[in-house]
C-alpha cells in the first residue's frame, strides 16, 4: 500500500522500496531458451545504498531496467514504493526513480541546462521560467556552477557528464536512484569526486540508491549492503564483510583473488561498510 505526500510517493512505514519477488527472465529465440533470472528475490529497504554485483551476462543491467519498468520479466512481481512496477506507466516511474545509465549518452544538440531540464519540460505541466529555475538548482546541487549550464557536452569532461546526467535523473526529485556503474570511464580524481558526491547526496536528499558497480572502492566507500547475483538470482544480500565471508566462487574471484588486498584495505578504511 503506498500513500502520495504532496508529490511524493512513500511506501507504506516499514515496507520495502523496492521488492522483487520470484522473478524469471527468459530470452528466447526460435533456437534457443536463454535464462537469466529464476526465481529471484531482493528487497530492498528505505535509505539504503544496494550494490548489485555479479559476473557478466548475469543480469545486472537487465533487473534495474526491469525495476525501471524498461523491460518486463517473464513472471514474478517487481513492487516499487509499494506499488507493481506494471502500473507505474511512465510518468509514474519518472516521479519515484531516477537513473542514470551506464552509457546515459547527453543529447548533444542540447545545452547542459536543457539537457537537465528536459524529463521536466517533457511533462508540459510548468511554465519554462519555473523549468530553468529548477534545472539550476540541480545543476548547482551537482556541483557545477552556474556558467556551465549554457556549456555544450562537447564542451565537457567525463565527470562534468556524468554530473549532468545525475542532475537529470534527479529533476522530479525522485526518492528512489538508480545507478549503472556510475564510475566506469572515470578517471580515479574525477571517480572520487563522483563518489563522494553521490555520498552526500545519499545523505542530504535521504535517497534509496540501488547501484551496479565492478569497482571495488566505490562499492566500499557506498554500499551499505551488496548484493550478489549468481547462479541466476540473489546468492546473498548483506553487509560486506558478510558478503565477503560468504563462501560462493565469485565471491572469491570478485573479492579475495588478486583484488582481495584491496578489498580488505577498503574494508578497514571504511566503516560506513561494516
Ligand atoms: N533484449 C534482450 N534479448 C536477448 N538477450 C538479452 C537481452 N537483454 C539482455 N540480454 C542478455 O541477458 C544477459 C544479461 O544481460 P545484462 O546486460 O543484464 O548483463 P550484466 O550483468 O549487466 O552484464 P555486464 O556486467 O557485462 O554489463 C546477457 O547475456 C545479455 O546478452
Amino acid at each position: 500500500m503506498a500513500v502520495e505526500l504532496a508529490g511524493t510517493y512513500l511506501p507504506a512505514s516499514g515496507a520495502p522500496m523496492v521488492d522483487i519477488r520470484k522473478l524469471w527472465t527468459v530470452f528466447t529465440t526460435p533456437e534457443s531458451r536463454f535464462v537469466v533470472h529464476e526465481n529471484l528475490d531482493l528487497s530492498v529497504q528505505r535509505g539504503e545504498v544496494l550494490s548489485i554485483v555479479g559476473g557478466s551476462g548475469t543480469g545486472k543491467t537487465v533487473l534495474l531496467r526491469q525495476i525501471l519498468g524498461l523491460e518486463t520479466p517473464s513472471k514474478g512481481e517487481i513492487f516499487v514504493l509499494g506499488q507493481p512496477v506494471a502500473q507505474m506507466g511512465q510518468k509514474g516511474a519518472a516521479s519515484r526513480i531516477g537513473m542514470l545509465f551506464q552509457h546515459g549518452a547527453l543529447f548533444s544538440a542540447f545545452s547542459v541546462l536543457e539537457n537537465i531540464a528536459f524529463p521536466l519540460r517533457e511533462l508540459k505541466t510548468l511554465p519554462s521560467a519555473l523549468v530553468r529555475e529548477v534545472a539550476m538548482v540541480k545543476l548547482q546541487m551537482v556541483g557545477l556552477r552556474p556558467e556551465d549550464a549554457d556549456k555544450m557536452p562537447s564542451d565537457l569532461s567525463g565527470g562534468m557528464i556524468k554530473r549532468v546526467a545525475l542532475a537529470r535523473a534527479l529533476i522530479m526529485d525522485p526518492p528512489l536512484l538508480l545507478l549503472d556503474e556510475p564510475t566506469a570511464g572515470l578517471d580515479p580524481e574525477s571517480s572520487d569526486g563522483f563518489v563522494t558526491l553521490l555520498r552526500s547526496l545519499h545523505r542530504d536528499l535521504a535517497l534509496t540508491v540501488i547501484m551496479v558497480t565492478h569497482d571495488l572502492d566505490t562499492l566500499f566507500e557506498l554500499s551499505t549492503r551488496i548484493a550478489v547475483l549468481a547462479d541466476k538470482r540473489v546468492i546473498i544480500a548483506a553487509a560486506p564483510k558478510d558478503v565477503i565471508a560468504f563462501q560462493h566462487p565469485f565471491i572469491h574471484d570478485f573479492f579475495l583473488g588478486e583484488r582481495g588486498q584491496r578489498a580488505m584495505e577498503l574494508l578497514r578504511e571504511y566503516p560506513f561498510a561494516v
